[in-house]
Parts: structure tokens; C-alpha cells; sequence
């Protein structure tokens, strides 16, 4: 078997120990600090996703950008607001479970279970893992298994951060006549009576949006599409919120969209004992004339 164009390897980026996963189509890395893939490239080497240039890797916080994992609390703890936004798994260094390629892909398996430091954050016993797998397109599944003797609720995300030439007036397909929460107009509700225009800022949460979004740039389409998600959240600061953000250069703001495949706020939903629930997602780009 020819598996000589594909590739799962242990790497390094910055100080994070990272995964190099390279496939006929493309190549993608992962940091194992908070299993957050940080790169893919698509068959042209041009970057999918955005990092922010000014993220830290030394694994003394998150990563800014790439598609970090948050769960099992989406935004804010909804009790205690001493809880880190985004839940804790981003936070932490998950174990690599498996990495494997043949002719066509290359997987690399990352898990994390409830230990001392999890329980002191969050009081239930769970195994979550990410399979990330590379083939023509990125496949990220994140699973979640309730290890506990009772129920608990969850809200997660993969916050996936997107290159993009220009996020001003940027065309979102696919969450057109859903309902949306509009955290950046103090939490109004509000329906997208037709394609998503972005003009930063933006932080909507589109509820039970269960098909797949288009980023429309000049010369390529990213698709996401999605599995066991009920919500897509469209966020970028825009140009003051980015002064809030130490880990995003002022003038970065223009080159990402997040596009977050979800479940949260409406969207929350619970697990009973022995349940496992599986958050998919899938991107790929297509090349395209201008056509915004
Ligand atoms: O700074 P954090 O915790 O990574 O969050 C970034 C953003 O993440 C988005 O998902 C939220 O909708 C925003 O409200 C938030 O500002």
C-alpha cells in the first residue's frame, strides 16, 4: 500500500506538542493543549483556518484561534461567573489516543476523562474524545460519554476560526429564517429574514440550524457542515471589541470569522448515565470566480 503522501505524526508548534496530519488533500495540525486543531491547509496550501499571530503557545491559556473545543459550558458558566467562559477542556492537555493513516486519510484520536482538576471545575465523571480525521475535506468528531451515576446538561462548540480576505460585508449562507440571540445588542432575539451579511461586530447564536453554512469570499467557498448540532454561532469583535482581546493584533479583526458549529443556550441538552452524544463537523473549500 502507497501511504508514502500521507502522514500522522507527533510535531511541535510554539511550545505545544501538536500532531501533524497530512493527507493527498491537505495537511492539518492539533495542538494537544485543549485538543485544538490550529492549522488546515487545503490542496492549494492556503490556509482554512485563522491563528492569531499574537496567540500565545507556551499552553499558559487557550489558543487563539484554529477550532478550539468548548465544553461543557458554551460562553458563560450559567451559575458561577468565576468559571472560565467556554468551559475547562480548552484548558487542558488531552492524551493521544491513536494515530493512524492509510492510502486515503490519517486520523489522530485525542481523549480527556474526569480527573481531580476536572471534578474540582465540574463534578461529573465523562471521557470526551476528538477524532479528527483528513481526507479531501477536515472531519472533526467530538464525543461525549457520561461516565456519571446521574444526568447532567451540556452546551459545547467547536469554535472554528476562518480565514477570510475581508470579514466586512462577508455573505453567510444557510441560517437564513432561523431565529437568532444577539449578544453584542444586549441579548435581543431576532429572525435572519435572508442571507447573512456580516458587518462587524457580530455574536449571533442562530438556533436549531441543523444544515450547512457558506462563507462566500471572492475567490473560494468554506463549507461546514455539521452532525448532532443544533446551533451555529457567528462571531468577530470587530474593530473596538478587538481591543479587548490581548491575543488578536487591533488590526487582525478583518481576517477571521468564526463560524461555530454548536449546541448552546436553547440548544442545551442533557445526557443520562452511560449516554454518549457525538458533535460533528466537516470543511472543505471550493474555488470559485468572484461571486459575492
Ligand atoms: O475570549 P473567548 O472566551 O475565547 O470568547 C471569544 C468569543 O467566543 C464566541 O463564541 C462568543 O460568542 C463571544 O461572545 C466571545 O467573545
Amino acid at each position: 500500500m502507497n501511504t508514502a503522501s500521507t502522514a500522522a505524526r507527533p510535531s511541535r508548534l510554539g511550545e505545544l506538542d501538536t500532531i501533524e496530519l497530512v493527507s493527498r488533500h491537505g495537511r492539518a495540525t492539533i495542538a494537544c493543549l485543549g485538543a485544538t486543531v490550529v492549522d488546515f491547509r487545503d490542496s492549494d496550501d492556503n490556509e482554512v483556518l485563522w491563528l492569531s499571530p499574537t496567540s500565545r503557545l507556551d499552553g499558559s491559556r487557550p489558543v487563539r484561534g484554529g477550532i478550539p473545543v468548548c465544553w461543557p459550558w458554551f460562553g458563560a458558566h450559567p451559575s458561577d461567573s468565576s468559571l472560565s467562559a467556554h468551559g475547562f477542556v480548552r484548558h487542558m492537555t488531552w492524551q493521544v489516543e491513536r494515530l493512524s493513516h492509510d492510502d486515503n486519510r490519517a486520523v489522530a484520536v485525542l481523549a480527556i476523562s474526569d480527573d481531580d482538576a476536572t471534578r474540582r471545575l465540574w463534578p461529573h465523571a465523562f471521557r470526551l474524545t476528538l477524532t479528527v480525521v483528513l481526507d479531501d475535506r477536515l472531519h472533526l468528531e467530538l464525543t461525549a460519554e457520561n461516565r456519571s451515576e446521574h444526568a447532567w446538561e451540556l452546551s459545547e462548540a467547536l469554535h472554528s476560526y476562518f480565514r477570510v480576505e475581508d470579514a466586512r460585508g462577508i455573505r453567510v449562507d444557510g441560517l437564513d429564517n432561523l431565529t437568532y440571540w444577539d449578544k453584542q445588542q444586549g441579548g435581543i432575539r431576532g429572525t435572519q429574514a435572508e442571507a447573512l451579511r456580516v458587518y462587524p461586530p457580530i455574536d449571533r447564536v442562530y438556533f436549531d440550524h441543523l444544515g450547512e453554512a457558506v462563507i462566500h469570499q471572492p475567490h473560494r467557498r468554506i463549507h461546514i457542515g455539521k452532525t448532532g448540532s443544533r446551533t451555529t454561532v457567528v462571531w468577530n469583535p470587530g474593530p473596538d471589541g478587538v481591543r479587548g482581546f490581548d491575543d488578536i493584533p487591533d488590526d487582525a479583526w478583518g481576517d477571521m470569522l468564526c463560524v461555530e458549529t454548536a449546541n448552546a443556550i436553547d440548544n442545551r441538552y442533557s445526557l443520562r448515565p452511560g449516554e454518549s452524544h457525538t458533535l460533528s463537523a466537516t470543511i472543505h473549500t471550493e474555488k470559485t470566480a468572484d461571486n459575492r
